[in-house]
C-alpha cells in the first residue's frame, strides 16, 4: 500500500479530477460518508455530536458527516472554525446543503464559554479543521479551539489527520489534536507514523473514496507500507519432495572472543526462517565454546585468535561455491586489518549479502569498501540503527533521526545497497528511491540481540533466493510481528521469546 506526502496526494487528486472529469464534490462525499459510517458503526444508537469544521476542504468532509448523522437521527451541532467567505469551492456546497438541514454557528472568541458549554455536552466530536493543508503553527482560531478539544476528554473522530500534525511528519511547535480515531483517505500518509503522529491518531482506518486503485507511474508515491499482500508469493511453501540441500546455505561470519552470543541468535533465527543449512564462520580460537553453545548450526573455524587474522579470508575461497547468501557482522568486533579482511571476503564471494553491527562500523571507517560494494553484483543489504546509520553518513544521531526517510533514501542511492534503517517504524530504503516503512514491532526489541535475530532472518531468506527487498521487507515484518506474538511482556523477552514468536508469525502469515 502506498504511503504518501501532502504532494503526492494532491496531485493524484488533481490529475483524476482533470483527466477524467470527476468532480472534487464526489471524493468530498465519499470522504465524509466514509467517517459518518465509522462513527456510526462504532456508537450504533443515535448520540450528540459537535462538528468542528475549518475553511478548507477538510471542513468540506465535516460538513457531509453532519448531514449524513443528521440522516441517521443523532442530535448535532455544527460550527465553522473561520470566515464564511473564504471557503474553498467544494466546502462552500456542502456548507450550503447543510445549512438547509441545520443551523451552522461561526465560532469567534466572544464564543469560547458557549463552545466549551457545547463539548461539555458531546459524546463525539468530529476534528475537521485542517488535515492535508495545515502549514506551520496553528493561527487564532483553530488554535484556540484545538486547545478546546483536547481539554474536553470527550471521544474525537480526526477527518484525515488529527488537526495540527504535518501531513509528512515535519515536526510542528503546537498543539494538536488527540484523536481516539482517524479515518484517512485512500492511502495513509506519512505523518501518521511520526514519533507524534502515531500517538495522535489513535486508530488509523483508511477509507476508500474513489481514486484509482493503479496509478500511472509518473504519480506513484515513492512511499510504500510494509504489508504483506506485496511480498507473500516470493515465499514459496516448502516442497514436499525438497531436502536441506534445496533451501539455501547461509554463511553468518562474526563470533569473536566475547560475543559469540550474537552469532549463536543470529543462526538460530536463520534456520527459524527456513534456510536448508546455516554455517557459522569464528574465529580458531572461539570453536569449542562455540560447539557448547549451538547444537543446529556448523561450525567453521577461520584462522584467528580472538578475532579474525586479516590474511583468514583467503579460506572463504574454498568453500565460496557452496554457499548461497552471506551475513557478516554479528559479534564480529574491530581488529587489526579488518579493512583488507572485509575486502578480501566481498571479492571471494559473488552472492547476496547482509551486512551489520561492525561490518557497517568497518565501512564507516573506511568508505572505499563502499566503491567495492558498489562494483559487485549481487545485491548488498545493510541494517543499520541510528547510531551505525550516523557514522556510516557522518551525521549525529539526531541528524538521521529528524530526517529517517531521507538519511534511509539518499545512503540507498548513492551506494546501490538496500538500506534497512532500524527504529520504532524501520525503513526499508531501495535504490530507486522507494522507501518502505515498516508497521510491526514492539519495545521489547529494544535489547541487545534483537538486531542479530534479524540479521539471521534476513540471510536465511536471501539464502533461500528470496529477491533482497522481498527478504528484508519479509524479515523486518515477521520480527516486528514476532515481537508482539512471544507471548513475554515487553520488559522481559529473551532471544528464545522471539525465535518463539518467529515461528508463530510465519505461521499467521502462511497458511501450512
Ligand atoms: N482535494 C480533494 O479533492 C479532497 C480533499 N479532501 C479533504 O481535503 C483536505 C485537504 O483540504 P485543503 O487542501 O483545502 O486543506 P485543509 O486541510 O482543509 O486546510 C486548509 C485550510 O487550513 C488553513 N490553515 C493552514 N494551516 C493553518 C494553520 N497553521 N493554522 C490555522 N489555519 C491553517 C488554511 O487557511 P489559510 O492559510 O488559507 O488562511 C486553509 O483554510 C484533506 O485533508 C481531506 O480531508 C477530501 O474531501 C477528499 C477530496
Ligand atoms: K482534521
Amino acid at each position: 500500500m502506498y504511503l504518501v506526502t501532502a504532494e503526492e496526494m494532491r496531485r493524484i487528486e488533481e490529475r483524476l479530477m482533470d483527466e477524467t472529469g470527476l468532480p472534487g464534490t464526489v471524493l468530498m462525499e465519499n470522504a465524509g460518508r466514509s467517517v459518518a459510517d465509522e462513527i456510526t458503526k462504532r456508537f450504533p444508537k443515535p448520540q450528540k455530536a459537535v462538528i468542528l469544521a475549518g475553511k478548507g476542504n477538510n471542513g468540506g468532509d465535516g460538513w457531509v458527516i453532519a448531514r449524513y448523522l443528521l440522516y441517521r437521527n443523532w442530535d448535532v451541532a455544527c460550527w465553522l472554525v473561520g470566515d464564511p467567505d473564504q471557503l474553498t469551492p467544494d466546502a462552500k456546497v456542502f456548507y450550503h446543503v447543510l445549512q438547509s438541514f441545520n443551523p451552522i454557528q461561526t465560532y469567534h472568541s466572544g464564543k469560547r464559554d458557549a463552545l466549551k458549554s457545547e463539548l461539555s455536552q458531546a459524546d463525539v466530536i468530529v476534528d475537521a479543521l485542517l488535515g492535508t493543508g495545515v502549514n506551520g503553527s496553528l493561527r487564532p482560531p483553530v488554535k484556540e479551539v484545538v486547545e478546546q478539544i483536547n481539554a474536553s476528554g470527550k471521544w474525537v473522530v480526526s477527518v484525515d489527520l488529527p488537526t495540527g500534525l504535518h501531513t509528512d511528519g515535519a515536526s510542528i511547535d503546537s498543539e494538536k489534536v488527540k484523536a481516539d480515531l482517524t479515518v484517512t483517505f485512500q492511502y495513509p500518509k506519512w505523518g501518521h507514523f511520526s514519533r507524534q503522529g502515531k500517538e495522535l491518531s489513535g486508530e488509523l482506518v483508511i477509507k476508500e473514496i474513489g481514486l484509482p486503485p493503479v496509478l500511472k507511474p509518473e504519480l506513484k508515491p515513492k512511499g510504500r507500507l510494509n504489508d504483506p499482500v506485496w511480498w507473500k508469493k516470493s515465499w514459496s511453501p516448502r516442497d514436499p519432495w525438497s531436502h536441506k540441500g534445496s533451501h539455501g546455505h547461509l554463511l553468518l561470519i562474526g563470533g569473536s572472543k566475547g560475543m559469540l552470543g550474537a552469532i549463536c541468535m543470529a543462526g538460530e533465527a536463520a534456520y527459524r526462517m527456513g534456510a536448508g543449512y546455516v554455517t557459522l564462520a569464528v574465529p580458531e580460537s572461539e570453536r569449542h565454546a562455540l560447539a557448547a553453545k549451538v547444537t543446529q548450526p556448523l561450525i567453521w573455524p577461520w584462522p584467528g585468535e580472538g578475532t579474525f587474522h586479516p590474511n583468514s579470508a583467503d579460506r572463504f575461497q574454498e568453500k565460496a561455491g557452496q554457499i548461497s547468501a552471506m551475513a557478516i557482522g554479528p559479534g564480529l568486533g574491530r581488529f587489526e586489518g579488518e579493512d583488507k579482511w572485509l575486502r578480501d571476503v566481498l571479492s571471494s564471494m559473488q552472492g547476496p549479502l547482509v551486512l551489520d553491527a561492525d561490518a557497517l562500523n568497518i565501512l564507516a571507517a573506511y568508505p572505499d569498501l563502499l566503491g567495492d560494494l558498489r562494483h559487485r553484483k549481487a545485491p548488498a543489504i545493510i541494517t543499520p540503527h541510528p547510531g551505525e546509520m550516523a557514522r556510516l553518513t557522518s551525521l549525529s544521531v539526531k541528524e538521521v533521526e529528524a530526517g529517517r526517510v531521507d538519511v534511509a533514501r539518499s545512503f540507498a542511492k548513492h551506494t546501490g545497497m538496500i538500506v534497512v534503517l532500524k527504529g520504532r517504524f524501520t525503513l526499508i530504503a531501495h535504490p530507486d528511491g522507494t522507501v518502505f516503512l515498516n508497521p510491526t514491532g514492539s519495545p521489547a526489541l529494544a535489547k541487545a540481540g534483537s538486531g542479530d535475530v534479524l540479521t539471521g532472518m534476513i540471510g536465511s531468506l536471501l539464502a533461500q533466493k528470496v529477491s533482497p527487498l522481498e527478504a528484508a521487507a519479509m524479515a523486518v515484518y515477521l520480527h516486528g510481528k514476532a515481537a508482539g506474538l512471544s507471548g513475554t511482556h515487553p520488559h522481559s523477552m529473551v532471544y528464545t521469546d522471539l525465535l518463539d514468536g518467529i515461528q508463530r508469525a510465519v505461521r499467521q502469515e502462511f497458511v501450512e
